[in-house]
């Protein structure tokens, strides 16, 4: 990057307004900030009341906070939009039993509404659980409101989220994530436990959230009988399709909550940008150089490498640039691939003459409140996964987002104070935009939510009442994927779980992970199986500092294996174990630290799994092929076999690709590589892979391979 450029951008008024009107026929209409005009049906509305709500009874349990802090909080909850809405919206939760909700970000939705529910006792027969789509919202806000009322983490707020959990007998406010609450559903399909559901971000459409749609609606109507407890549902979100869940709701009415606490000015590319990542940096410093100290910056990229390399670039310019009459630059990478504590980092307030830049993906785009943001930088890119049945695997690819998402991203800023908005993005080319995002359930691999959909008891996937019911195909190639692991039995008209398909729905992991685990015992390795996938559950566990790439791939060359990248990966763990955790040996290794004590609790809990399942955890100690075996059993349709001519083709649908220049094969020619995911970056490459027998293929999966020829080219081709 050469210096600053122009300002790229131009003001424009902000059309979007945030206004309210009244509508000829006497009820409220709401100009809302995607720009829908959305009417409110609430009888005898209007604009809601502006009495208040009397004072607020804070709760005592492990009191936390001084007086003066807690006052400051109180006095920040009364000036929430939603505050004068409070007593209006109380009536109407009582009156109803499901609810929709509609206010602009950062009216006080997540925070305020289970609190309201809670002060006027109405959670005494039952838990107030709050979904979320991701994990960093659902930690951020119970901290939030554990705070707000005075106690401590875990008491009478709590979070669960995958692989973590704060909660206790006393938790009355819960905020899990939406895949925490449809395992829940698993052991309990009525969700017993709770007696109100708040399933919030609604418009996200995750796979989870809209499965959780048709469950909570089901329990709420089983439950609608006199031997057992109501349950209250609220659906809620600043950006979303009314009608479409008022419908599906059995005509829920809708409540729209009026009005924005602070503004938020926007500004437009003046003309298209060629490079979306060159003209984000540059709006970051134009930023930088022109705003006073003590205003951050939210900047939203697409994934975890581009994201790395920009958060390196600026690092690099603040320096090169000497900067030094401007504050100093804290980067913050924020991916769903860190470690709870490294993304809950970012919300770590600045020392005194320092500037925060976040730089993230989607995962900061709903929900939280970062404080400290004041300007949100977006690129209008996001990166998602779609799953291709045509060849059988997921493909992430970057794509312009929905103009929901863009007023997510920008209800970031103007949460604490004024905000701005720099949309990289032309305002004809945000009007050209779809106005919300495809569901995850139509574009996504069906087959984790297929098997937890048969554990919860629902056995015609197709009658599932779907908000969007997914196609027929991918239905179909689902339910292939779940018969060829031995999860479940297909005939004609009925799906049936086997008993081993049972137990893999207890595992919180892809159902061929959990098949993998469940060959442990058998090969007598479930202990180095269940390692390496808590570090598959990880990520990232190598540290490639740019300019010393080379330094970093030599230190980790003696725990290369030439049996591939899952052994290396398990040599990693189990050395990481002997050096006693050791944060200085890991250093010296370019190992990330934080990372492999994340993938140890990982494992801790699926060794919780196992036993309560009566699997038994065996090790195999030094001798590792049974590893490789049980890999196999679980992704067998993930192998690629040698041609002829040096290249690969996939087993499943004989689509071509390559090793991955990372993984410690790449260079060599195994006759069969089992690979991990498909990644496709230019074209397709198999990443973190091991080397495979092709008689090991047979043995696992006799059915799925006598109708894919394997040719066995067994001698390697140019190796
Ligand atoms: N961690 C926090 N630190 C400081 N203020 C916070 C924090 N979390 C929330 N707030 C304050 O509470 C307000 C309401 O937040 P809340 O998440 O309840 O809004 P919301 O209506 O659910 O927004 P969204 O639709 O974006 O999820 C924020 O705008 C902010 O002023």
């Amino acid at each position: 990057m050469t210096g600053f450029q122009e300002p790229p951008f131009k003001k424009v008024k902000n059309e979007n307004g945030f206004s309210s009107d009244v509508s000829n026929d006497g009820q409220q209409c709401f100009k809302s900030n995607n720009g829908y005009i959305m009417k409110n049906n609430i009888q005898n509305g209007g604009p809601y009341s502006k009495q208040c709500a009397g004072t607020i009874g804070l709760e005592k349990s492990g009191a936390t906070q001084n007086a003066g802090h807690m006052k400051k909080i109180l006095k920040q909850r009364h000036s929430l939009p939603i505050f004068p809405a409070r007593q209006k919206l109380l009536e109407e939760l009582k009156k109803n039993d499901c609810v929709i909700v509609i206010g602009e970000t950062g009216s006080g939705k997540t925070t305020q509404i289970p609190q309201y529910i809670h002060e006027e006792r109405w959670d005494r027969k039952g838990t107030i659980c709050i979904t979320q789509p991701r994990r960093v919202a659902a930690l951020s806000i119970a901290k939030r409101v554990a705070e707000e009322m005075n106690t401590n983490l875990g008491a009478l707020v709590g979070y669960s989220v995958r692989f973590e959990e704060s909660v206790s007998s006393a938790t009355k406010l819960k905020y899990v994530t939406d895949g925490m609450l449809l395992r829940e559903a698993i052991s309990d399909p009525l969700l017993s436990k709770y007696s109100w559901i708040i399933l919030d971000e609604a418009h996200e459409r995750t796979v989870s959230t809209d499965v959780l749609f048709g469950i909570v609606k089901a329990a709420q109507s089983n439950r609608n009988c006199p031997d057992k407890d109501p349950l209250k549902v609220i659906i809620m979100s600043a950006t979303m399709d009314v009608d479409h869940f008022s419908n599906y709701f059995n005509n829920a009415p809708v409540l729209y909550l009026e009005g924005r606490q602070h503004p938020i000015e926007m500004f437009y590319a003046k003309q298209k940008q060629d490079d979306y990542v060159l003209s984000t940096m540059s709006t970051v410093f134009q930023i930088h150089k022109e705003s006073p100290a003590q205003h951050d910056i939210l900047v939203f990229l697409t994934g975890q490498e581009e994201i790395d390399s920009v958060a390196h670039s600026i690092r690099q310019v603040a320096k090169d640039l000497s900067l030094a009459e401007f504050p100093k630059l804290r980067v913050h990478p924020l991916y769903a691939a860190l470690p709870s504590h490294q993304q809950l980092d970012v919300f770590r307030e600045t020392a005194p003459g320092e500037r925060k830049v976040i730089i993230s993906t989607n995962i900061a785009e709903t929900s939280i409140t970062i404080p400290g943001i004041k300007y949100v930088v977006d690129s209008g890119r996001v990166k998602i996964r779609s799953f291709n049945p045509s060849s059988g695997f997921d493909v992430l690819k970057v794509k312009k987002i929905s103009q929901a998402q863009a007023w997510q991203r920008t209800g970031r800023a103007g949460r604490e104070a004024a905000g701005y908005c720099y949309r990289g993005y032309t305002q004809e080319e945000f009007r050209a935009m779809a106005l919300n995002p495809v569901p995850e359930i139509l574009r996504s691999n069906l087959a984790s939510v297929i098997l937890q959909l048969l554990a919860v008891g629902v056995k015609n996937i197709l009658n599932f009442d779907f908000i969007d019911k997914p196609s027929p195909d991918s239905v179909r190639e689902a339910v292939e994927q779940l018969s060829v692991i031995g999860a479940i039995i297909a005939s004609s008209d009925n799906l049936e779980l086997t008993p081993a398909g049972r137990r893999m729905a207890q595992f919180p992991l892809e159902p061929r992970y959990a098949k993998a685990i469940l060959c442990g015992p058998e090969h007598g390795c479930t202990d180095e199986v269940l390692t390496i996938v808590a570090v598959l559950a990880s990520e990232t566990i190598f540290v490639n500092p740019s300019g010393k790439k080379e330094l970093a791939i030599r230190a980790r060359q003696k725990f290369h294996s030439v049996e591939g990248d899952h052994i290396t990966m398990l040599k990693i763990f189990r050395a990481f174990k002997s050096s006693k955790e050791n944060k200085m040996w890991c250093h010296e290794n370019f190992l990330n630290y934080r990372n492999l004590s994340y993938a140890v609790e990982v494992r801790r809990q699926l060794v919780q799994i196992c036993q309560r399942c009566n699997i038994p955890v065996l090790s195999c100690q030094q001798n590792l092929e049974p590893v490789r075996r049980c890999l196999t059993a679980g992704l067998f349709t993930s192998v690629a076999e040698l041609q002829i001519d040096g290249k690969y083709l996939t087993l499943s649908s004989k689509q071509e690709c390559s090793i991955h220049p990372a993984s410690v094969l790449f260079g060599g020619k195994p006759a069969y590589v089992l690979f991990t995911d498909l990644v496709h970056t230019g074209k397709a490459y198999m990443h973190i892979n091991s080397i495979v027998d092709a008689d090991w293929l047979y043995e696992v999966a006799p059915e799925y391979f006598r109708t894919r020829h394997i040719k066995k080219v067994c001698s390697a081709v140019g190796s």
